[in-house]
């Protein structure tokens, strides 16, 4: 059942083109979806179906080609380049799949200096990384530079830059591809704590069954539409529920 509230994110009639030359893709073809507050949202689909490209549309950091995005109740549409930047420094974290850190900061700065630059300074910031450090397994690595973590931890600090700042809403795209059983776990589970103790919404592409079974609602794409769309009980998928929806992923 769908909680009986205002979605965050109302993508409407949402399509994305690409060209190159001659030749213009049509990557997304009518994506109409509200996604929910509280809530672990998964997308899935096979390579190449538009997940990333629907993650960068709802998160504000693409532009459709067409339809509307309404995020926060502010539509994107309406607001000019500057102002983007400053609504997603605002209210979003993200996780890429690159990770995106800096070589020259160690862990605890990749974490800081975002955070300066929200909502915190000086010594809250400092207590923030920190935190945030800790809670993905990594309190005794804050010194260490990106070239003397492992992908799996670099993989962590993203996800702890991301947190930081307890954004209200979180975009991940395949968090944990890098984790081990046990982090993979750590990670997904935080994610969902984070959705549902802190009423953010936590929208991620991802394959990872790890994050399938603490997921609230899974949502598969194909060919830039969507063509499965189910609820689950977290950490208790029902036989034939979206674990299934997995299994036909390549
Ligand atoms: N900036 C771009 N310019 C041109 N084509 C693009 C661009 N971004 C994405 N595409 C194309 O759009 C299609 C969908 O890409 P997208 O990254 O959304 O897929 P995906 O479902 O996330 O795939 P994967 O699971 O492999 O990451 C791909 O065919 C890709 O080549």
């Amino acid at each position: 059942m769908r909680p009986a509230r205002a979605p965050s994110i109302a993508l409407s009639s949402v399509e994305r083109s690409f060209t190159s030359g001659a030749i213009t893709a049509r990557v997304l073809k009518g994506i109409t979806l509200e996604i929910w507050p509280g809530e672990m949202t998964l997308i899935v689909g096979p390579s190449g179906s538009g997940k990333s490209t629907l993650l960068a549309i709802a998160s504000g950091l693409m532009r459709p080609s067409a339809g509307r995005v309404v995020t926060l109740g502010v539509d994107l549409g309406c607001l000019d380049d500057r102002a983007m930047d400053r609504f997603r420094l605002e209210h979003c974290g993200f996780v890429f799949q690159g990770f995106n850190l800096f070589v020259a900061l160690t862990a605890l700065e990749q974490v800081v200096y975002p955070l300066q630059f929200s909502t915190r300074r000086g010594s809250a910031a400092d207590l923030g990384a920190r935190r945030a450090l800790e809670v993905v397994g990594l309190a005794d690595k804050t010194h260490l530079y990106p070239q003397e973590l492992s992908g799996g931890e670099k993989q962590r600090v993203a996800v702890a830059r991301a947190i930081a700042k307890d954004p209200g809403l979180l975009f991940a795209d395949e968090p944990t591809s890098a984790l081990d059983r046990e982090n993979g776990s750590r990670i997904a589970r935080m994610l969902h704590t984070l959705a549902h103790d802190r009423d953010a919404t936590v929208l991620c592409v991802s394959h990872d069954q790890r994050l399938i079974d603490h997921a609230d609602r899974v949502i598969r794409i194909e060919d830039g539409l969507i063509t499965a769309d189910e609820r689950h009980a977290p950490a208790a998928p029902l036989a034939g529920g979206p674990r299934s929806l997995l299994e036909t992923a390549p």
